[in-house]
């Protein structure tokens, strides 16, 4: 199933549980929240505390994205917060295999990121073990930036793999996803869209209304 995951990472931080009420009434199936450590991106974001306040606003399935060195430090706290699913970033991982455990053993949904750079074989030994990959489709860190267009390749060549082994995952493409682009990564075989900027620049709802058209 084709998913929106808006980022509130462009949302009005003074409004956060409005803006998700209104992205969540207008279909949004997911909200992806994009915590940021100031270490692995240059920018701080949020963290757990947030999360647990904005669970009470919304029963969609909060998208957590950790971009975080050493995220197996945090994950317990994201989990009892109430995050859906969980991603951390293998370039941030020491232990990969283990914390990708971790978030499973915690009932919740296991998610693990490349950045552009990164290539795909990194996520062989660990594809059946996760409910979901996030293909960078810029560097992490900031919102409003451009896609980078070989990172699509990524997702085209990731889905071609995952056919081959007969497994179905979900893969979410995150950064730079316009109403110009995402049939672009859909048709690259992504199946869940993260869109910030795209969203929350004008009027949000009528934003993802017109995402979902795509989806
Ligand atoms: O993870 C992220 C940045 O590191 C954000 O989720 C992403 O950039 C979304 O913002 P936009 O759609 O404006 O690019
Ligand atoms: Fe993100």
């Amino acid at each position: 199933m084709n998913c929106l995951s808006p980022s509130i990472l462009s949302a009005d931080y003074g409004k956060l549980a409005e803006e998700i009420e209104r992205i969540d009434e207008a279909g949004a199936q997911y909200i992806h929240i994009d915590v940021m450590d100031g270490m692995f991106v240059p920018n701080i974001t949020l963290g757990a505390p947030v999360v647990k306040s904005l669970r009470k606003y919304t029963d969609r399935i909060l998208d957590v994205h950790l971009m975080i060195e050493e995220p197996d430090r945090y994950v317990e706290d994201f989990a009892k917060a109430g995050a859906d699913i969980i991603t951390v970033h293998a370039e941030a991982c020491r232990h990969l295999d283990r914390t990708v455990a971790h978030i499973k053993e915690l009932g919740t949904m296991a998610g693990v990121a490349i950045n552009p750079a990164t290539p795909i074989e990194v996520l062989r030994h660990v594809i059946d073990q996760v409910d979901m990959v996030l293909i960078m489709t810029v560097n992490p860190g900031y919102g409003g930036q451009k896609l980078i267009p070989y990172t699509l390749e990524k997702v085209t060549e990731l889905r071609r793999i995952l056919g081959e082994r007969g497994i179905k995952l979900d893969i979410e493409v995150d950064g730079g996803i316009t109403l110009d682009n995402v049939d672009q990564a859909l048709i690259a075989g992504a199946n869940i869209i993260v869109a910030g900027s795209a969203v929350f620049s004008g009027d949000a709802a009528a934003n993802v209304e017109a995402f979902l058209t795509h989806m």
